[in-house]
């Protein structure tokens, strides 16, 4: 049974909220009328983990979309991704609403089409509430096609798309258009061409041969306000118009997860954006300019600039997809095969190393003693010194981002030195005599040991460890690259001239918290 029940005119698409736990239970959402859903009498919810007011839904038929927000302080869900307080979301018929996460309280969205009640015999005459979907409503103005997705990736389905198990997916700048100026990046939203007229005789052949067509975009000018937001769509819809055929598009605006090559654009796409739809990967495949290839001469002599990244053929290397550049996918030209990867390999890190060539000895010693980090920001420093298997309880981590200043972190030295049988270690980058001096100090004078861990790790692996802790630890500060050189401009080889007892090399042992780490760590970050 239906709580609620409301007439409705023959030609209104209703939208329905379906109980999946119990299909009797259905929730009517008005056009533009809000609905709050929560722990209530209504829905028979008594779990206490559940605000009264848990989520709010309101209906905007024009669109077929319903505009959710969680109202309640426990973690709510869309399609089984989880949602806070505050945060809101944009639901398509079909989509799957859980009103706490992890939790059997999920409903579905429905768009009904209503019925007759009798003016008509020979058109519907089942309950409104039967599941007889309507197709959507053509959606009003192009802006309903588009949607934010962790307010930083804009995703536009074109309103025919069709999933399907193969994929096509290309690069934007450089590959599907060219300025017109000539210029590398375009002087205004106008500025552009279709790369080459094979591009909309292979998308079509494409189309034709059962592959769904999607673009994925870095554009971090928009995160920046260089390139305006709104201008920009229109340029995307401007470019389909062009294409004709039906085209998801996926652009990232900052440098995060979904930045290529990071993999989260290809994510989203398989988990939310392909109907349930597993993708063919043997079949599917990505076309991109930026493919490290160095500079170069075309078929007729011209010289041709070095790509300005290789982003786009790391991105699909990191995915496991075919990959092309636009002159072998579109024009057929010949492949050459020569390009440059990052210097350094993710896949190349060795795990059966050991820390370190010292194995006489306990890598922690028991005894009170001063240990010095030295490393560049994103050598590993903090996860070696901080790994519970290497410490032992009575070892107190000195970090100067935490205390604030190396003066706290040298008077927090004393005092922990001085107790009865404390042990510190500075984890600190200490790249040079100057910063170690401070510290090298308070163990001569207090006749404690000092010795000296130095992270074995270059400088590419570090900017790569720096990069991945930025895609997955948003709570620490971004370090900038130019923060990592000036370590290496200043750094000084630990000797023990300066008082050092022992000076150990620690070598990157990978260890990951869990296998999609794992799978992150090994792809190659920019
Ligand atoms: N042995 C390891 N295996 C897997 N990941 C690691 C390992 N060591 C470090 N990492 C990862 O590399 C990133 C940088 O490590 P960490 O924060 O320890 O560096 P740090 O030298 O302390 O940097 P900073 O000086 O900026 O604090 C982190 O995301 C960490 O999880």
């Amino acid at each position: 049974m239906s709580k609620l029940s409301v007439k409705t005119n023959d030609n209104v698409t209703l939208c329905v909220l379906v109980s999946d736990e119990n299909p009797e239970l259905k929730f009517i959402l008005l056009d533009n009328e809000p609905l709050t859903l929560g722990r209530t009498q209504q829905t028979g919810i008594v779990d206490q983990r559940m605000s009264k007011n848990q989520m709010k839904f309101v209906a905007d038929y024009s669109t077929a979309r319903v505009l959710v927000e969680q109202l309640g302080s426990n973690r709510s869900a869309v399609n089984n991704e989880s949602m806070i307080k505050g945060e809101k979301r944009l639901l398509n018929h079909g989509d799957k609403v859980s009103l706490l996460f992890n939790s059997n309280f999920t409903y579905h969205l429905d768009f009904v089409t209503p019925p007759t009640y009798g003016v008509d015999s020979n058109k519907r005459t089942t309950n409104c509430l039967d599941k007889e979907i309507s197709p959507k409503k053509p959606r009003s103005d192009s802006t309903s096609k588009w949607e934010t997705r962790d307010g930083t990736l804009l995703v536009y389905n074109s309103s025919n798309i069709v999933h399907k198990e193969k994929i096509a997916a290309f690069d934007m700048d450089g590959t599907l258009i060219v300025t017109q100026s000539g210029k590398v990046f375009p002087v205004d939203e106008n500025d552009w061409q279709i790369y080459s007229p094979e591009v909309t005789t292979s998308i079509k052949k494409l189309s034709d041969d059962g592959y769904k067509i999607v673009i994925f975009t870095n554009q971090g000018g928009i995160g920046v306000n260089k390139v305006n937001e709104k201008t920009f769509k229109k340029k995307i819809e401007n470019i389909l118009k062009v294409i004709k055929i039906p085209v998801q598009v996926f652009i990232a605006t900052r440098k995060d997860i979904y930045r290529k090559p990071a993999p989260g654009m290809w994510n989203i796409l398989v988990s939310d954006y392909n109907g349930g739809l597993s993708v063919d990967m043997d079949k599917s495949l990505f076309c991109g300019d930026a493919a490290g290839r160095p500079t170069r001469s075309s078929a007729d002599g011209k010289p041709i600039k070095k790509d300005h990244s290789c982003c786009d053929r790391l991105f699909a290397m990191n995915i496991g997809l075919k990959f092309y550049t636009p002159e072998e996918y579109f024009l057929k030209e010949s492949t050459e095969e020569l390009y440059a990867l990052p210097v350094f390999n993710p896949n190349d890190v060795m795990s059966n190393i050991l820390y370190t060539d010292l194995t006489s000895k306990a890598l922690f010693s028991p005894n009170k003693e001063m240990i010095i980090m030295v490393g560049c920001p994103g050598s590993g420093k903090s996860y070696f010194a901080s790994n519970k298997l290497f410490c032992h309880d009575r070892m107190k981590i000195i970090n100067r981002d935490t205390l604030g200043s190396w003066q706290k972190c040298v008077s927090e030295a004393k005092k922990y030195l001085s107790g009865v049988s404390w042990s510190v270690v500075i984890d600190n980058t200490n790249p040079d005599i100057e910063s170690r001096k401070r510290f090298i100090d308070i163990a001569k004078s207090l006749k404690i040991p000092c010795r000296v861990f130095l992270m074995n790790v270059s400088k590419d692996h570090a900017k790569h460890n720096n990069k991945f802790r930025e895609l997955t630890d948003r709570k620490h500060q971004k370090v900038s690259d130019a923060v990592i050189h000036s370590y290496f401009s200043k750094f000084q080889e630990p000797s023990k001239n300066e008082g050092i007892d022992e000076i150990v090399k620690i070598n990157f042992v990978p260890h990951f918290k869990d296998p999609e780490h794992e799978k992150l760590y090994k792809m190659f970050l920019l």
